[in-house]
Order: structure tokens, then C-alpha cells, then sequence
């Protein structure tokens, strides 16, 4: 018997008006997977993880977390359930060091868990918990450090952290590769690679040689529409595929 899988979505739908964004996309993602979701710009791949992650209600459609549907729950209490998207670079505090960014996210998970502890042994618990998530993204070197003195790399790790700090047991990662260098791309990618061994990873991203390198399914969106779903050497393969949007990159 396969185990069932963590997330499950089925039927997923939303409109802007006439725009069919997310229509009717049906996928699985079993405990362990990293599933990449790859397609061309503006096919509705940040609007279908704003869905998964709670921010966007959808149209239609249901989302299924370890076994309980989700569709109607709010962000945070996706998040509680361990279906965490990693922030954006916009939600950091730069103000704040990077041990405390990762020390708020801690205390969101935990509610009122840590009440029963003093207030200086509190936070001695909520920074060991928050610098094993800096140690698990390699930033716990950084730890005492502004957010915002670190490099663009280093932030899309500290995000990354952040998720991780909430408890996720699956990570919703939009675009982490976005804008950074050739080194910290590697960085990054080695980081998502060790990940793979604690974590189950829904991957939105556009550099096709991180996607294929890390995934063990990849689906592909057009016009907000699932073509395929498979291996990437099935994606990579697949006629419709190439001709909607592998063979169309590269072309260019
Ligand atoms: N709030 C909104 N109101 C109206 N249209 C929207 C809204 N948000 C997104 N769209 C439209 O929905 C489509 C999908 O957008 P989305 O950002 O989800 O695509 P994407 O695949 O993530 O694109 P990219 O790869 O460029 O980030 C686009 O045509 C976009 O213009």
C-alpha cells in the first residue's frame, strides 16, 4: 500500500474576471518529494502557492495537508499545520538581527507553548530553536548580524530559515533563485539539495538547470492550466511541453 500523499490538490480554480488564472489543477505531492512547478511568465504559478499557502482564496477546488482539507483555512493556520511558505525578502526585518528574525518566526509556531518557561529560559529555548534553523540554511555564522547588512543570497537563505523556524514539514518556495549571482546560486542549490533530506518541497522556479538538477516531479502550468506532470526526464521529453515552453526558452 502507498502511503498517502502530504498535499493533494484537486480541482483548484481562480478568476480575475475573465482571466482563468488556476484552472481546474490537480496535483499530488508525496512526503519527501521536492515537486518543482515550472512555466512560462504570468502562467499563475506565484497565484496557485498564494492558494496553497492560504494567502488567496480560491475559486473552487480543494486543498488536502496531511490528510485534512485545508482549502478554507487561513495562512497562519496552514502555517501551524506545518504548510509554511518561505517569506519574502520584503517580510525580513532589516532592522533586526538575523538570529532575531528567525527567533520571531519560532515564537509564531509556538503560541503559548513557551509560557510555561521562565522569560530568560524562554528565550534561551526560542534562540537554540531558532539558530538550528540558521544552522540547517548555514547563515548561524551570521546569527548576530543585521538582516539587512547581509548579501541578497544570504536573505533568500534567511527566508528560507524563517519557514523552516515555523515548523514547516512542507516548504512552499517561490522563485529563491530570483536575482542572485552565479556563486550564491550554487550555495542556494546545495542548501535545497540538503533540504530534500528533512523536507518536503513544492519548488515555483525559473532557472531550468536548478529545476532539473533538484526535482523528482516537475509540473508544468501554461495559461494556469497543468500540461504534465512527471519525472524531469518525462517533462523534459514531452512534445506539448517543448512546445509550449521548453523549446520556446530554448529558442531564445
Ligand atoms: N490581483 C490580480 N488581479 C488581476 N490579475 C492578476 C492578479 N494577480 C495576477 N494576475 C494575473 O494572473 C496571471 C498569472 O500571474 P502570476 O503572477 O500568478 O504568474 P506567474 O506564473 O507567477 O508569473 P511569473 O513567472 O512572471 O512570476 C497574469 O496574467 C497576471 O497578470
Amino acid at each position: 500500500m502507498t502511503a498517502p500523499p502530504l498535499l493533494s490538490v484537486r480541482g483548484l480554480n481562480k478568476a480575475y474576471g475573465a482571466l482563468r488564472v488556476t484552472d481546474d489543477v490537480s496535483f499530488d505531492v508525496a512526503e519527501g518529494e521536492l515537486h518543482a512547478i515550472i512555466g512560462p511568465n504570468g502562467a499563475g504559478k506565484t497565484t496557485l502557492i498564494h492558494q496553497l499557502s492560504g494567502r488567496l482564496a480560491s475559486d473552487g477546488g480543494t486543498v488536502r495537508f496531511a490528510g485534512s482539507d485545508v482549502t478554507r483555512l487561513s495562512m497562519e493556520e496552514r502555517v501551524r499545520r506545518g504548510l509554511a511558505r518561505s517569506f519574502q525578502i520584503t517580510s525580513i526585518l532589516d532592522g533586526f538581527t538575523v538570529l532575531e528574525n528567525a527567533a520571531l518566526a519560532v515564537q509564531a509556531r509556538s503560541g503559548s507553548s513557551f509560557r510555561f518557561f521562565r522569560p530568560a529560559a524562554r528565550e534561551t529555548r526560542l534562540n537554540e530553536a531558532a539558530m538550528a534553523a540558521l544552522a540547517q540554511v548555514k547563515l548561524d555564522d551570521r546569527a548576530h548580524r543585521r538582516a539587512g547588512s547581509l548579501s541578497h543570497g544570504e536573505k533568500r537563505q534567511l527566508e528560507i530559515a524563517v519557514a523552516l523556524a515555523t515548523g514547516a514539514r512542507l516548504l512552499l518556495l517561490d522563485e529563491p533563485l530570483a536575482g542572485t549571482g552565479h556563486e550564491e546560486t550554487a550555495v542556494l542549490v546545495d542548501l535545497m539539495q540538503a533540504l530534500k533530506e528533512t523536507h518536503t518541497i513544492v519548488l515555483i522556479e525559473h532557472d531550468m538547470d536548478a529545476v532539473f538538477a533538484l526535482a523528482d516531479r516537475v509540473s508544468v502550468l501554461v495559461y494556469g492550466r497543468l500540461i504534465a506532470t512527471g519525472t524531469p526526464a518525462d517533462v523534459r521529453s514531452n512534445r506539448e511541453v517543448r512546445a509550449a515552453y521548453l523549446g520556446e526558452e530554448e529558442a531564445a
